[in-house]
């Protein structure tokens, strides 16, 4: 699992690795500009003129270090230390002096000495890093522009200029570059995982640049990353004389009038992800298309024609999903209510019901504790009720909501977030914008509902039932393009998925 974390925290274990490994700190920054140069050569041509743009902390320290590293093999080069104040951080003088000896350094101390960018370049922007404390202004705001009209492939080491680590809400949006792809050592930044700042990271490299897994440990963080790794130990062995007893009963309450195809998909998704039984509740119009479309599945069928409105025959050895489709009928509210009253155990709550609970302050306290919600952004506003600015502050409610309701959110997005009634965030790391298509939402409330039932933890039936979904959407996109992508594809690589994680 990759943890994340702040500004301070990676400055104090920048420290703390620098005195248990017995190094100076210039070290540690010539080590991650090795890596950082190692993995930038694989990019460049071997005619590319390379532009980089240093700052006067240890961001424009390790450009410098860079820039002598590219010279070794014999890459046009040009750089420019901005340096207004004239003070340098130690290892960024270090590199300068270094660097001086091989190579004239333009410093830009006002907007004169600005260059322009030749057409065909690649820029190296190691303006700042993590160290930044305020937003960008004067000379800063305008490079920053030059470099973000210049048309070049540009590469931000660690995080673009002017990005803060976690909380943009109040930072200029003319003040940030907008990278092609950004090489952040050893952790993500939480900022780069966020919705409101995909215009300043097109893709992303994580470096391991060797800190300290003593040091690394020591840090406490609410924020990580799941990876492979987390998910393999988590996937439940069959064994040999397994039969569907075995493997769960879910209850998904899906569909009206119109939207018969969330029941579908829903359903499909949890038989494909692996439960032992499953039983549709659905609105009467709905049962021949059902039947037909998904035979392993069984039908409750509702009176109403086109709406859900009672909770039909329920037992406690199921695993209750609900939302897929069921509109915002009065008397589904009712039904949820019900539902939601009579049930102890966790169930999966999505889409619709999200919205009906949204409308209903009272069905909140209802829904019972570690129940998974898996609203996306726009669901959960609602659930919340309020619009939230950015992606920051949609997290920090959502991470309130989860611990004020005991219950896990399931924030849908590029990178999904598993929030625990602990306030910890499990960031998701498989998935493509291919899945941004009718009914994947629903595809997810059938995996995370078929996984629950087979006995996973609510935690692992979240996170699992993400990186699943993720994972076979990546499949799907590889044989469709992300252009073409059905949510239906989603669920025909989930027996992908699964071998993909089964296999190492
Ligand atoms: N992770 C690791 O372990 C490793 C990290 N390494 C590297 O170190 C980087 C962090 O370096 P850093 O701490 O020196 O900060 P960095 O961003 O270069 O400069 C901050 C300076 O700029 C200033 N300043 C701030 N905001 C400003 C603004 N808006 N406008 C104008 N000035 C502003 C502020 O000074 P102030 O003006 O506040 O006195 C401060 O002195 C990190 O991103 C990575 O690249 C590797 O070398 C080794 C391993
Ligand atoms: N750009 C993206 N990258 C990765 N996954 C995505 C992307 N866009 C959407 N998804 C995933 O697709 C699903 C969409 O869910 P939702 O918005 O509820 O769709 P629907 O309501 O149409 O079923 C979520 O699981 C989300 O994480
Ligand atoms: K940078």
């Amino acid at each position: 699992m990759l943890k994340l974390f702040d500004a301070q925290q990676i400055k104090a274990m920048d420290t703390c690795t620098v005195e248990k490994q017995d190094i100076q700190s210039v070290d540690l920054m010539e080590r991650a500009s090795l890596a950082l140069f190692e993995s930038l050569c694989h990019l460049l041509d071997e005619d590319s003129h390379i532009v980089i743009f240093a700052g006067s902390g240890n961001n424009g320290g390790d450009a410098l270090a860079l820039a002598r590293m590219l010279l070794t093999k014999h890459f046009s080069v040009d750089v420019y230390l901005i340096n207004p104040n004239g003070i340098l951080s130690a290892d960024c003088a270090a590199n300068k002096a270094r660097l001086e000896r091989l190579l004239y350094i333009n410093e830009i101390r006002s907007d004169k000495d600005i260059p322009q960018i030749e057409k065909g370049s690649v820029v190296i922007d190691g303006i700042f890093g993590s160290g930044l404390n305020r937003p960008l202004s004067d000379i800063y705001l305008q490079i920053v522009s030059v470099i973000n009209n210049s048309g070049s492939i540009v590469y931000s080491i660690d995080i673009p200029s002017g990005l803060f680590v976690e909380d943009n809400s109040m930072n200029n949006p003319d003040g940030i570059v907008k990278a092609d792809r950004v090489f952040s050592f050893q952790f993500p930044k939480l900022s780069l995982l966020l919705p409101e700042n995909a215009d300043y990271c097109s893709h992303l490299t994580i470096l391991d640049i060797g800190l300290c897994s003593e040091c690394i440990d020591e840090q406490f963080s609410d924020y990580s990353c799941i990876e492979r790794r987390d998910i393999e130990p988590m996937l439940k062995k069959r064994n040999t004389f397994a039969h569907k007893g075995v493997f769960g009963h879910a209850l998904i309450f899906a569909g009206s009038f119109g939207k018969i195809g969330a029941a579908v998909l829903s359903a499909r998704a949890c038989l494909r992800a692996g439960v032992g039984l499953l039983t549709m509740r659905i609105p009467s119009c709905g049962v021949e298309i059902l039947q037909t479309a998904v035979p392993e599945a069984m039908v409750s069928a509702e009176e109403e024609k086109e709406w859900l409105s009672g909770v039909g025959g329920i037992s406690d050895k199921m695993t209750i999903g609900i939302g897929p489709g069921i509109g915002l009928c009065q008397v589904t509210g009712d039904l949820l209510k019900t539902l939601l009253t009579v049930s102890s155990k966790p169930m999966v709550i999505d889409a619709d019901a999200l919205n009906l609970i949204a409308k209903d302050e009272s069905l909140k306290l209802l829904i019972p504790k570690e129940s998974i919600l898996t609203p996306h952004p726009v669901e959960l506003d609602r659930l919340i009720g309020c619009r939230c600015l950015s992606g920051y502050e949609r997290l920090q409610k959502a991470r309130e909501f989860a611990e004020t309701y005991s219950v896990y959110v399931v924030l849908k997005g590029a990178y999904t977030a598993t929030i625990t009634p602990e306030k910890k965030v499990f960031f998701n790391s498989t998935g493509n914008p291919g899945m941004a298509t009718a009914g994947s939402g629903d595809v997810l409330t059938g995996v995370i509902t078929s996984l629950l039932a087979q006995k996973y933890s609510p935690f692992e039936s979240a996170v699992f039932g993400v990186y699943l979904h993720g994972s076979a959407g990546d499949f799907a996109a590889k044989s469709k393009s992300v252009y073409s992508l059905l949510a239906s594809d989603i669920i025909g690589y989930l027996g992908k998925a699964y071998r993909g994680i089964e296999k190492r």
